[in-house]
């Protein structure tokens, strides 16, 4: 399988430093960044090739993987699904658009393309997959990073948002992502509150569900990138999983 990249910052190069392509059959060949120095960089390593136009890598690639932002999700995405191309996203605030949703979504119809959505920086997308048609009464994520994750010089805990996460992708479009996945996972626009907290150095993501299931609770206390600190190692893991699951005869999971 050839992939192709669009941005080539955190998850990418862990991404790309990680897959080995003889042993997954996974060939990360094209490199696309608006930062043409990144592109050129991470190709160089990965032995691919940069491109400057992202419609040169759309003949010669199987899947994008998008990693850059969700306004690039917006730029990109009808392009590339137009093109028969399927795409793996990360910025998946964008689909908090319902517009734009409903837009691509036609497209992959039409086309035959598909589009995966990680599970990304949260573990429990499984549990809320499974019960989301069943009176899923509330879910709730309690998300809390550092000063240096969030951009922010203070030295007290903080509430930096609470609301819905349609609204929450709007004001953090980098550091709520994981707030639009669940979302999706249950059809609802559940709730989000934002914390930023002096006395944490990991990105920890709080999910509470309840139900006529029961009830659940999932923490997930993660190391940030060193290139990034709002983005999660585990963020960049779930892509390289996805990535293999695509070799895969049997899967375990949702
Ligand atoms: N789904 C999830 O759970 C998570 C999603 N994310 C999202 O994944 C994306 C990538 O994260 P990182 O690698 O940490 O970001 P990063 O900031 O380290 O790298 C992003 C790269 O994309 C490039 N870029 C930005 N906009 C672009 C555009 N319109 N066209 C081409 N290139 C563009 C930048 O120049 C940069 O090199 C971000 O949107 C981030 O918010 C991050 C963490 C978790
Ligand atoms: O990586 C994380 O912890 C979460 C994140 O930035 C996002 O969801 O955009």
């Amino acid at each position: 399988m050839k992939v192709g990249i669009i941005g080539c910052g955190a998850i990418a190069n862990i991404i790309a430093s990680t897959i080995v392509p003889e042993d997954n059959n996974i060939d990360i060949e094209y490199f696309y960044d608006n930062d043409v120095e990144r592109a050129e960089n991470l190709a160089s390593f990965a032995n691919g090739v940069a491109v400057l136009d992202l419609n040169d890598m759309l003949d010669k690639v199987d899947l994008v993987l998008e990693c850059a932002s969700p306004d690039s999700v917006k730029e990109h995405a009808p392009n590339v699904l137009s093109h028969g191309i399927d795409m793996i996203i990360m910025s998946i605030g964008a689909f908090m658009d319902k517009e734009f949703y409903s837009k691509v979504n036609d497209i992959c119809k039409k086309k035959g393309t598909r589009i995966h959505l990680p599970s990304g920086a949260v573990v429990g997308l499984d549990g809320i997959k499974a019960v989301a048609d069943f009176n899923l009464e509330e879910v709730n994520l309690v998300t809390r990073k550092s000063p240096k994750s969030l951009g922010k010089d203070i030295d007290e805990e903080e509430v930096l948002f609470e609301g819905k996460a349609s609204e929450a992708v709007k004001e953090f479009p980098l550091n709520i992502n994981v707030a639009a996945t669940i979302s999706l996972a249950c059809n609802q626009d559940i709730n989000v509150k934002i914390i930023v907290d002096p006395n944490v150095d990991r990105n920890v993501h709080e999910i509470t569900a309840k139900g006529d299931f029961g009830e659940f609770k999932t923490t997930t206390k993660n190391f940030p990138c060193s290139a990034n600190p709002k983005t999660s190692m585990l963020a960049a893991l779930s892509a390289i999983k996805l990535l293999k699951s695509f070799n895969e005869s049997i899967t375990v999971g949702l």
